[in-house]
């Protein structure tokens, strides 16, 4: 479990909602600094915000907006313990009735803004010894498999993927880089009973892994001084149905 031992912050993409929202919660429960980039600005937003986490307001698809977030922590940071790219658009191929453009966007928040921020980042992160630092890319179960529905989806969560391979071996020995595919976290309020069933019955494992194993599994990456390059699977046993 990470603790707030150096005090350097963990930095959360897209913590509105869910699995950013609960990953901010807990490590601001343990002392942990957080710094969070939000696009929609929740009740839960305004609360992370007075109990201190320090918040942006960015859209990913807006370039200007990314470079002044990345210019804003520069300025006010000098170390980063991480970076947890959660952040994520989970658009269907026929969503805008334009593909280029629901292409373009899947690049862009799965894959062009965690390259930016990594790499703007990267003396933030540096630590002293093998290991201390840890960038985690929140990719997905069908990166490896394809989607018949969410196809740029899957193709960007694909190349998050293989950022991870890259800036695996381009940051070692002092950050860490690794990949988290969930298959199901948790249902969306709008899912049926339906959709549901048929979701649980793709894995030998028939529920929602849940929030709390998304932090199980940050935790167990950051506490690790010798895991890199690897796409955690987070599914439920999905591969051997
Ligand atoms: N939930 C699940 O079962 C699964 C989740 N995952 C992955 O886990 C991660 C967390 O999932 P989950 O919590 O369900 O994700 P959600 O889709 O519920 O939330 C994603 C967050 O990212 C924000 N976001 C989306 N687009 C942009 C943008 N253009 N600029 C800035 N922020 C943006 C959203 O903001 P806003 O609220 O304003 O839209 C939202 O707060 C994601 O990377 C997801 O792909 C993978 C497999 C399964
Ligand atoms: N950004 C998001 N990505 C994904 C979501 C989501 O709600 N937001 N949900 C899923 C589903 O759980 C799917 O894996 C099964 O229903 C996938 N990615």
């Amino acid at each position: 479990m990470t603790n707030s031992s150096n005090n350097a912050p963990v930095l959360i993409t897209g913590v509105g909602k869910r699995v950013g929202l609960y990953l901010a919660q807990q490590f601001m429960a343990r002392g942990v600094p957080v710094i969070g980039t939000f696009r929609t600005e929740y009740p839960e937003v305004v609360e992370l915000a007075e109990k201190g986490a320090d918040l942006y307001c960015v859209d990913f698809y807006q370039d200007a907006e990314v470079l002044e977030f990345i210019q804003a922590v520069r300025s006010r940071y000098p170390r980063l313990r991480a970076i947890i790219h959660n952040a994520s658009d989970w658009l269907k191929d026929d969503a805008l009735n334009n593909p280029g453009e629901v292409m373009a966007r899947m690049m862009q928040v799965h894959v062009s803004v965690p390259y930016q921020l990594n790499l703007a980042l990267q003396d933030k992160l540096a630590g002293d010894g093998i290991g201390e630092a840890d960038i985690i890319h929140l990719s997905d179960y069908v990166a490896a498999k394809g989607s018949k529905k969410h196809i740029a989806y899957a193709a960007s969560k694909a190349a998050l993927d293989n950022l991870t391979l890259s800036f695996a071996a381009r940051f070692a020995p002092g950050i860490k880089v690794n990949s988290i595919a969930p298959a199901l976290v948790c249902f969306n309020p709008w899912d049926d009973d339906a959709y549901k069933q048929k979701a649980l019955s793709k894995a030998v494992l028939p529920r929602e892994g849940g929030t709390e194993e998304v932090l199980a599994t940050v935790d167990y990456l950051m506490s690790s001084r010798y895991i890199t390059g690897r796409i955690m699977p987070l599914d439920g046993g999905r591969h051997l149905k």
